[in-house]
């Protein structure tokens, strides 16, 4: 039986990679890709032909910051599939970014140096704003977009002959400290991104609670540091090329440090081979890359969710 996998964000970077990825471990798959529009879809689905032209690949349009674009994309799945194998939530967005050099450089004097250039801690910030909902765009677009999503394919995930799996694109600079239940939306702070991604890794570990008995089971990974659209729109393209040797030296030292696209998608690509019965729900999936350029998944605890799933929250 083919699996169907969906991948949202399919259109660049780390999801395009992936698909690709995707299509060399099985060539038999129908693979649906979820993108903004008729045109990046059809020239995404071209570019995915050219190399694979052989595979199945069919496309449906959706913006995750819009709710009425999300309810759409989910009756035309539930139209088109009798069951979904794997979704990949992998689309995101880091609006307006904002580096803090002068922090960065105390960074090296105080020895933090390299946390701070894995995790962006105490460096990154970002201006938020209100989309047409009403909500806050980066938190609709990473996670609430991606969860209604979710909720609205519930027929087509659970009680399946075999699991079905989620498969959610976050990232190591998520932070408890950057996220509130009072604010979860991040209206109040100038951490959008790490909040939401947080954010996700906790609604993960609350999914897997609500729905593994029924079959569906969900996972986070961190693609690690990857040169994408998203990484080109904090520092200029050309500033990245001229880097480009330091963060090949950095590399030795900070392992993920993955750098392209395809590195990046290693631990998604990772999932797609894995028994989900045998993952950790509080274990984030890194895609590492050595110093040498060899490639491997690293399994880390998410800060603080067990302590959340203590709290009975889940
Ligand atoms: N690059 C990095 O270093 C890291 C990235 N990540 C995460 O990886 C994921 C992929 O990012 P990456 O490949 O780097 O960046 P890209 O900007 O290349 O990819 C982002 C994808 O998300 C899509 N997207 C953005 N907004 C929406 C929306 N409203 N509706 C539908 N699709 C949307 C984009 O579509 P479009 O082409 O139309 O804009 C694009 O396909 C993100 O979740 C990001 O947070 C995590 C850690 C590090
Ligand atoms: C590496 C260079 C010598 C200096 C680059 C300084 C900063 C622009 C980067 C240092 C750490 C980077 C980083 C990210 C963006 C670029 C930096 C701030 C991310 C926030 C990108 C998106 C993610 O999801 C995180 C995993 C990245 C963490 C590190």
């Amino acid at each position: 039986m083919e699996r169907v996998v969906l991948v949202t964000g399919a259109s660049s970077g780390v999801g395009l990679a992936l698909c690709r990825r995707l299509l060399e471990e099985d060539g038999r798959i129908h693979l649906c890709i979820a993108c903004r529009n008729v045109q990046k879809s059809e020239a995404t689905r071209d570019l995915i032909l050219a190399t694979h032209p052989a595979a199945r690949v069919s496309t449906v349009e959706v913006d995750l910051g819009n709710l009425v674009s999300v309810l759409r994309v989910a009756r035309e799945l539930r139209c088109r599939f009798q069951r979904l194998d794997f979704v990949y939530l992998n689309a995101g967005i880091m609006p307006n970014p904002h580096v803090n050099f002068k922090a960065l450089w105390h960074g090296l004097l105080t020895g933090k140096v390299l946390h701070m250039l894995t995790t962006a801690e105490g460096i990154m910030t970002q201006t938020d704003r209100l989309n047409g909902d009403g909500l806050q765009e980066v938190f609709a677009t990473n996670l609430f977009g991606h969860f209604i999503l979710v909720r609205q394919l519930e027929c087509l995930l659970c009680g399946n002959e075999k699991p079905s799996r989620l498969i959610w694109t976050s990232s190591s600079n998520a932070r408890e400290s950057a996220f509130s239940l009072s604010d979860y939306q991040h209206a109040k702070g100038q951490e959008s991104y790490s909040s939401s991604k947080y954010a996700t890794d906790l609604t993960s570990v609350v999914l897997n609670r609500k729905f593994n008995k029924q079959g569906l089971y969900s996972s986070v990974v961190c693609p690690g540091l990857v040169m994408s659209n998203m990484t080109y729109r904090i520092l200029p393209v050309f500033l990245w090329k001229l880097l480009m040797p330091i963060m090949w030296l950095i590399r030795f030292f900070a392992k993920t440090y993955t750098l392209t696209p395809y590195n990046g998608a290693e631990a998604h690509v990772w999932l797609f081979k894995q028994k989900p019965e045998h993952l950790d729900a509080l274990v984030k999936y890194h895609s590492c890359t050595s110093g040498l350029g060899k490639s491997y998944v690293e399994p880390r605890k998410v800060n603080g969710a067990a302590a959340f799933c203590c709290r009975g929250l889940g």
